[in-house]
């Protein structure tokens, strides 16, 4: 049997970082939300007692340090189960992007192996397993708009944005979250409205939602990615209700409930980096333990 799963990318529209926890975390506050840029990741049986994880992508690790394995493992441990899986991820996310690929696909792992294995998982189990690989992870478990709070494996949902383009563009570099988080220790932090954005999003007003956007991690990045500051400059002079940086970066996104200004955004933007994309929102997943 084969189980296949999508495996939607996020953006955040708010991050804000509260401060440096204890346990070398950062507590944050963030609303996330995720998008129709989706890797796709299909679990299926294999005769070997083992995990066999296969990537359309060079340069993402196919053993342990695959995000995918780690939570196959993290299930075949807490379930004990002895059934070996292979897992095809079929990668469309930009890697290293602040747009949560590998925590996508773990997540979406998490969701195929409940089904494969018939394990019947409960939502706050998924949680459970997912806050054991990476803090991405649970908000990836059901996607859709939430806050993410704690170290971001809190999930409150929200509801669904307005409808609209999500325009991408990701610089050539990769960044390194540890590396954003630890330098954003030794400068100011700029703090975003986290609370006016949720009643903004209660409110359907696409426009303060626009003016909302904010993200604590972003001037780190920015210094460090000179391209950032460039984009996002393009992009205002392109048009667009709103724009941000994306996680720890580098991608930029821009929002428009204009097909005309997507378009203009994504000819305008095409000549000037590689990897450009415009996409729409995607709904949460109904989760099979909330039809019981
Ligand atoms: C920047 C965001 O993508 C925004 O959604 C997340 O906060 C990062 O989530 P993530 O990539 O899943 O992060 P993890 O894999 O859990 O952690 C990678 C590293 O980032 C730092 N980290 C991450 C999350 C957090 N709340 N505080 C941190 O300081 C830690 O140094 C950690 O070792
Ligand atoms: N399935 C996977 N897909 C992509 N990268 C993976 C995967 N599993 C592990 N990784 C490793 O994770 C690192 C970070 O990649 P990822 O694409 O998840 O970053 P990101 O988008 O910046 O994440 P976030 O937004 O959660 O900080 C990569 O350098 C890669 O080595």
């Amino acid at each position: 049997m084969k189980v296949l799963e999508k495996a939607p990318a996020k953006i955040n529209l708010s991050l804000d970082v509260l401060g440096k926890r204890s346990d070398g975390y950062h507590e944050v506050k963030m609303v996330m939300t995720s998008i129709d840029l989706a890797d796709r990741v299909e679990c299926g049986d294999l005769s070997e007692n083992r995990i066999l994880v296969r990537t359309s992508a060079p340069y993402v690790p196919e053993d342990e340090r695959n995000f995918a394995y780690q939570a196959a493992q993290c299930i075949r441990e807490t379930y004990r189960i002895n059934r070996g899986v292979e897992i095809m991820i079929k990668k469309n996310i930009p890697v290293a992007a602040g747009l949560a690929g590998g925590s996508t696909d773990a997540a979406a792992t998490i969701r195929a192996l409940d089904k494969l294995w018939g394990i019947g998982m409960s939502y706050e189990e998924m949680l459970e397993i997912a806050a054991k690989i990476g803090s991405d992870v649970a908000f990836c478990i059901k996607g859709g708009t939430a806050l993410a709070t704690g170290r971001g494996e809190k999930i409150t949902p929200l509801p669904s944005l307005p409808p609209c383009w999500v325009v991408l563009v990701k610089p050539t570099v990769s960044i390194s979250t540890a590396q954003i988080y630890k330098e954003l220790d030794s400068q100011p932090i700029m703090h975003p409205d986290v609370e006016a954005m949720m009643r903004a999003i209660e409110e359907e007003d696409f426009q303060t939602i626009c003016r909302l956007l904010g993200n604590s991690l972003e001037s780190v990045t920015m210094k460090k990615v000179a391209d950032i500051a460039k984009i996002k400059e393009q992009m205002k002079g392109i048009g667009a209700e709103g724009i941000l940086m994306s996680g720890s970066g580098p991608t930029v996104f821009a929002l428009t409930q204009h097909e005309s200004r997507m378009q203009r955004l994504m000819n305008g933007m095409r000549g000037y980096c590689s990897q450009v994309f415009a996409v729409r929102l995607c709904k949460p997943f109904p989760l099979l333990s909330e039809h019981e």
